[in-house]
């Protein structure tokens, strides 16, 4: 059983309005690391919140770990299996310290008291905020805050975990702070992950990419594949990250540096 199963999938926001998604269709393997880019308006972010379903497709079917989205008996399972962590790190704190934040997603979902004494000192560690929980959460920098909010996702033992753009308002600090928790969840634990960003470096972390234009997963790739492809990107107008582009360079002048493309890989195993 597939961790997600996209159907040709549809979505339009309005009636009468234009297609946001047409036809996608796609899987994730459990434990797989996914990310999503492609242009402005492509279509990520909506695609993205029909995984626990805050929004439902107008046709098509999505399956998480083999249960319908439809089925108004899964859809609250869906919902607990799947955690979702948004761009703006300000918006996701309700309570006045860390670990009450942390604990709070427990407490609506009846977690015993005892348990979730366990499971903030295993997120804590897992996300590294240990020492900030008796902080309050808007006292923190945009990376913390970020963690933290990973980590009362993570508390609710979800099955998959959906970042969308989870790093795209932090400072450079934060955004590897964030990454490293993402990079060591990824190897530690068997959570299949999407992410969407719009940062190239970011998306060959992950295992798979889904490159998205106009509503339709356009390219669905390993790492590996998109990295043997730069010319693509560029012609997509993708930024590449500066290894990725010097070796582009160096390639077009006929010069092939065997050093510097397992740089490129040292980057991205790191
Ligand atoms: N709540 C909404 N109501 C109506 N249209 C919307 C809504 N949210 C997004 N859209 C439209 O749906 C399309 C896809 O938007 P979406 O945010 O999914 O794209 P995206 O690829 O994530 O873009 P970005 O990279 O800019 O975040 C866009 O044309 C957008 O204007």
């Amino acid at each position: 059983m597939k961790a997600v199963t996209l159907q040709n999938v549809h979505f339009q926001y309005e009636e009468e309005g234009p297609a946001v998604l047409s036809g996608v269709s796609a899987s994730i393997q459990h434990g797989e690391w996914i990310a999503v880019i492609g242009p402005n308006g492509s279509g990520k972010s909506t695609l993205s919140r029909l995984f626990n379903g805050l929004l439902l497709p107008r046709t098509g079917e999505i399956y998480i770990n083999g249960k319908s989205i439809f089925s108004d008996d899964d859809l609250p399972v869906i919902r607990r299996e799947v955690g979702m962590v948004f761009q703006n790190p300000d918006h996701q704190f309700v309570a006045p310290t860390v670990r009450d934040d942390i604990a709070f997603g427990m407490e609506n979902a009846g977690v015993p008291r005892e348990d979730m004494l366990q499971r903030i000192e295993t997120v804590a560690r897992q996300t590294g905020v240990e020492d900030i929980l008796d902080k309050e959460p808007h006292r923190l920098s945009g990376g913390q805050k970020q963690r933290v909010a990973i980590a009362g996702v993570l508390a609710l033992y979800p099955s998959i975990m959906v970042l969308d753009e989870a790093t795209s308002m932090l400072d450079p600090n934060g955004k590897q702070e964030v990454l490293h928790t993402i990079r060591s969840l990824h190897a530690s634990s068997d959570v299949t992950i999407l992410s969407v960003t719009h940062q190239l470096h970011e998306a060959l972390m992950a295992d798979r990419v889904w490159y998205m234009e106009n509503g339709r997963i356009i390219h669905d790739v390993t790492a590996e594949e998109l990295l043997h492809n730069l010319d693509w990107l560029q012609e997509k107008n993708i930024p590449l990250p500066y290894a990725a582009s010097l070796y582009q360079s160096l390639a077009h002048k006929g010069i092939s540096s065997r050093s510097l493309e397992s740089f490129l890989w040292r980057e991205k195993s790191r």
